[in-house]
């Protein structure tokens, strides 16, 4: 049985009033995004144009709708797999299996839409219910994350994750306890990070294109590079699906509330905002223009596909002849860390990136208006503080070496800047 105690790691996020807090600021905050998005001022820090009362976000279709996406989802996770990669080494030194399938997943997924839509499924509807729909998912985490804090009562100790086992309930439900909650090889936080919502992402985003299509004979330029670059980047995730296993979501934070909202609701309900903004708000954009905005995206790409490929290919194997020429700094723990090549530019080269690609996506939606702009500030925020959980462990995990790479590298995120 798990401890009550559980380990003493430093409380992060606020503690839990921090926890608590956010626990009532994200999903309002998502329904905020939803409300103003299809409004005319569309503004991000005015008062949403009306407070939705339960007719309008409570329906029993729609949570559904909801579940049967997660049960064919599911589903696709269960078919054979091309390969099963192993995760890092866990505190009882076994290591989990994980299938590696997300693709294969997406791709059906497309071909079964396209079959249903063909058949004569309404898609193009599908803009119309995102409130209901965003609340059978909040619903849904809800009770998911419960599901997980009862279940970690009897794990073993060995099963629990270094934080999020503080012995102060509304914390560690936030947190998550248990690391790698499972039922028999069913891995739920793994299938959650890169399926359901992930999937369901571009899903909304093309039910937002074929809306617009109806509305106005055929889809905007704009609508097309947002539907297109986001595709990319759920595309990209899932092919390179292993590299996930490698993620401080993956190997050190446990599977509670924090994930669980923003894997299944979170993500496709604010990530699909630029589209959801540019349905209501068309936008004029020129081939200049365009251009100038897809050479945006391919330089945050280029550099956010190099340096997680980088990294994984030197975890995987260092002497890989694609890495074995970087040089490096040896640690006590065995393991050494890079210091030229990506990871000798800035200390979170993935995260630039990243950013970088994070404001491709705002541009096509124009200057006129903040809010498509909300994921750029949020993704800064959110980085910002992952790289610094983030150096932290990286301290702790490599004491004296790490103190040299920062030395060495003295940039976090923005080279001359932060
Ligand atoms: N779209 C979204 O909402 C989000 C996207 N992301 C993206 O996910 C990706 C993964 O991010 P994340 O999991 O935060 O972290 P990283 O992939 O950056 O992994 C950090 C880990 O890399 C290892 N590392 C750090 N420096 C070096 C080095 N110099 N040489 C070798 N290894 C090093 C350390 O682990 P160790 O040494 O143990 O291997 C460290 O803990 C990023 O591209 C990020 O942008 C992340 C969050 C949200
Ligand atoms: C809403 C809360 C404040 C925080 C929730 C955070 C989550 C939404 C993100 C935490 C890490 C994530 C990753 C991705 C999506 C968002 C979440 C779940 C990721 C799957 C996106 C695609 C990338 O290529 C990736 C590297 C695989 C990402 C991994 C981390």
């Amino acid at each position: 049985m798990a401890s009550p105690q559980g380990s003493r790691a430093p409380l992060e996020f606020g503690g839990p009033l921090g926890a608590a807090a956010l626990m009532l600021l994200l999903p309002a905050t998502m329904f905020h995004l939803l409300l103003v998005a299809r409004s005319g001022p569309a503004r991000l820090l005015g008062p949403p144009p009306y407070l939705p009362g339960p007719e309008v976000l409570w329906s029993p279709r729609l949570l559904l709708l909801w579940l049967t996406w997660l049960g064919l989802q599911a589903a696709l996770y269960l078919l054979p797999a091309r390969k099963v990669a192993e995760g890092l080494e866990l505190k009882d030194k076994s290591r989990l299996r994980y299938p590696i399938n997300g693709f294969q997943a997406l791709v059906l997924t497309a071909l079964l839409v396209g079959l249903a839509v063909s058949a004569g499924l309404p898609l193009g509807a599908l803009p119309e219910v995102l409130l209901p729909l965003a609340f059978a998912a909040t619903l849904t985490a809800f009770i998911f994350s419960l599901l997980l804090y009862l279940k970690a009562l009897v794990a073993p100790a060995s099963a629990l994750a270094p934080g999020g086992n503080s012995g102060n309930p509304i914390y560690d439900f936030f947190l998550g306890r248990e690391l790698n909650p499972r039922i028999c090889s069913f891995d739920f936080k793994y299938f959650c990070e890169l399926r359901p919502g992930l999937i369901g992402w571009v899903l909304i985003n093309l039910a937002l294109l074929m809306q617009e299509a109806e509305l106005r004979g055929s889809p905007s330029l704009a609508m097309w590079l947002v539907n297109g670059f986001q595709l990319l980047y759920v595309g990209d995730a899932l092919w390179h699906e292993e590299a996930v296993l490698t993620t401080m979501d993956i190997t050190h934070d446990g599977f509670g509330f924090m994930l669980a909202f923003g894997d299944l609701a979170w993500v496709p309900f604010t990530y699909s905002l630029q589209a959801q903004f540019l349905l209501h708000h068309p936008q004029p954009l020129g081939l200049p223009m365009a251009s100038v905005i897809c050479l945006i995206k391919a330089v945050g790409y280029y550099i956010f596909r190099g340096a997680n490929s980088q990294k994984n290919t030197f975890r995987k194997n260092p002497s890989d002849p694609r890495v074995a020429g970087l040089e490096t700094i040896p640690t006590a723990t065995g393991r050494q860390l890079l210091v030229s090549g990506w990871w000798g530019l800035v200390r979170h080269p993935n995260y630039l990136g990243d950013l970088i690609m994070a404001l491709a996506w705002s541009l096509p939606c124009g200057v006129s208006h903040l809010l498509p702009y909300f994921y750029l500030l949020y993704f800064t925020a959110l980085l910002v503080h992952r790289e610094a959980r983030d150096e932290q462990q990286c301290l702790q995990k490599y004491g004296r070496a790490w103190h040299e790479y920062c030395r060495r590298v003295p940039y976090r995120i923005l080279p001359y800047v932060y």
